[in-house]
């Protein structure tokens, strides 16, 4: 079976390599490290791999050739070594200096299982990738399982299923049972109330709204769903549970787990397109829901709608671009009030993308617009979806390349320049003036903290 020979050779390394000691965990020469780790990867020597890795070696170090542990362990399918460098958080992600992945590697080398286990890992990475900054309402845990929409029987069947979660919608306002679990963080003061299809059936219309919002990764059995239950009074839904209460999507939508915050997210977005699209836009006629709450179809077929792709029939999200925007010298930041923001916050400036507008130009109008300042370089940071009702808040750095600020009194009531430490007293609520910045649910404070962050880094 292949094993040392190989690792060695990949790492263009010729040298011995002595067996691992049981004084692992002290320092030893770098370059022998990687030998060993690799090697021990390769031959599935576990035991010693868990004392390199609690002696700190770096998981995911890559030899001359791009190749990683997890590499060299799907290489000889060696399915407890890859098991525990997937349990102490490797990077199933990472390609070698030909562009081969672990997964690549065990298929080519015929190790399914190993395959297998890796790309299960891959897809749940998606969920819990840590190196992706994800704001509040984008901790999506749900595969969405699209293909499912238009499968009624598999839709039927699993409706009914008991390990199927049901939420509930009446109108904006999502079912919720205030939140007794004090390991929980302190803004979680409700849990979306989770009900069987069953047991709130009876008290529905003939035709309830159902969205489909996916099932769990890997699991079909577990699937979600949210359900309009407006039909259904106080006194009835109170009667499941004394405490149960409606929570208004805003500001109740940013009172939520962040695994609840994101099903809110992408169920009351719905909610509120079927509200807005009871009649079809091009030519009047009421449209019905089609896809499991996905789409909305015409009922006249002769409508322009009904031919080839038409945005009309499907879900809307508004992207909207918000920035932080750092003065010429970068030592301050360009932050704005609105008239209805409570009294002493402000935050970054914000404005929705216009047709035919890049992401950066839009940015660069919306500043313009707002504060009469010019902005020269944007950079993506991460994004929000912002269920308020449907947008996508596009989450940007720019620099100023002038500084003399005119505020549109129209979209504003003041704009700025913040130096880093009036934000620091802003984001400690320490600011003499009581001046803060929004809570940390919101886009803007993760832009207002990465810059804090970034000045901090270059000073
Ligand atoms: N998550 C966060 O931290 C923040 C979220 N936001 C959200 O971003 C949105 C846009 O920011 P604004 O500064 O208000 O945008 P804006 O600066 O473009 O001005 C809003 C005005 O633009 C017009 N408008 C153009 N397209 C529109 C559309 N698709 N829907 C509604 N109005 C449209 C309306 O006249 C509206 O009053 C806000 O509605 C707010 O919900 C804003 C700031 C912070
Ligand atoms: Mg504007
Ligand atoms: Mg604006
Ligand atoms: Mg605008
Ligand atoms: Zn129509």
């Amino acid at each position: 079976m292949f094993s040392r020979t190989f690792a060695s050779n990949v790492g263009n390394k010729q040298q011995n390599i002595r067996s691992i000691s049981t004084s692992m965990q002290t320092k030893f020469y770098e370059g022998q490290s990687v030998e060993r780790y690799m090697d021990g990867a390769a031959s599935g020597r576990t035991e010693e791999l868990s004392l390199l890795l609690k002696g700190g070696v770096n998981i995911d170090m890559k030899n001359e050739k791009g190749w990683t542990a997890l590499m060299f362990a799907a290489r000889n399918g060696q399915i407890p070594t890859i098991k525990l460098l997937m349990e102490n958080g490797c990077d199933v992600n990472l390609m070698n200096a030909t562009g081969q992945t672990a997964v690549d590697i065990a298929t080519f080398w015929n190790h399914k299982e190993a395959a297998d286990l890796i790309t299960k890992q891959l897809k749940d990475s998606r969920v819990e990738d840590n190196k992706q900054f994800v704001n509040y309402f984008g901790h999506s845990t749900l595969d969405r399982a699209a293909e499912k929409r238009k499968n009624t029987k598999w839709l039927k069947n699993t409706m009914e299923n008991e390990n199927t979660t049901f939420i509930c919608f009446h109108g904006n306002s999502a079912l919720v049972v205030p939140n007794t679990d004090t390991s929980l963080p302190k803004s979680v003061k409700f849990c979306l109330y989770h009900v069987q299809y069953s047991n709130i059936a009876k008290h529905l219309n003939t035709d309830p709204l159902v969205i489909f919002l996916g099932h769990e990764y890997n699991n079909e059995e577990k699937a979600w769903f949210a359900v309009d239950i407006s039909s259904i009074s106080k006194s009835v839904y109170t009667s499941w549970d004394k405490d149960l209460e409606l929570l208004a999507a805003y500001p109740g939508g940013m009172m939520l787990r962040k695994e609840d915050a994101s099903l809110l997210a992408q169920a009351r977005a719905l909610f509120a397109w079927h509200e807005r699209y009871q009649f079809c836009a091009t030519c009047g006629s009421p449209t019905v829901v089609e896809e499991c709450g996905y789409k909305r179809r015409c009922q006249d077929k002769e409508c322009k709608s009904q031919k080839g792709v038409h945005n009309t029939s499907y879900p809307r999200v508004d992207p909207v671009v918000i920035m932080l925007v750092e003065s010429q010298d970068g030592k301050s930041c360009l932050l704005g009030r609105q008239k209805r923001f409570p009294h002493g916050m402000w935050s970054c400036l914000a404005g929705f993308v216009e047709p035919g507008e890049t992401i950066e130009d839009a940015c660069r109008r919306e500043v313009f617009e707002e504060s009469g300042i010019k902005v020269g370089y944007v950079e993506y940071h991460s994004c929000q979806p912002w269920p308020n009702p449907s947008q996508l808040m596009i989450g940007c750095l720019g620099r100023a390349t002038s500084s003399k600020i005119q505020v549109d009194y129209e979209e504003l009531e003041d704009a700025q320049w913040f130096s880093r430490e009036t934000i620091l007293q802003m984001l400690a609520r320490q600011h003499k003036e009581k001046l803060f910045v929004p809570p940390e649910q919101a886009i803007a404070h993760t832009l207002i903290k990465h810059w804090v962050k970034m000045t901090n880094a270059n000073l």
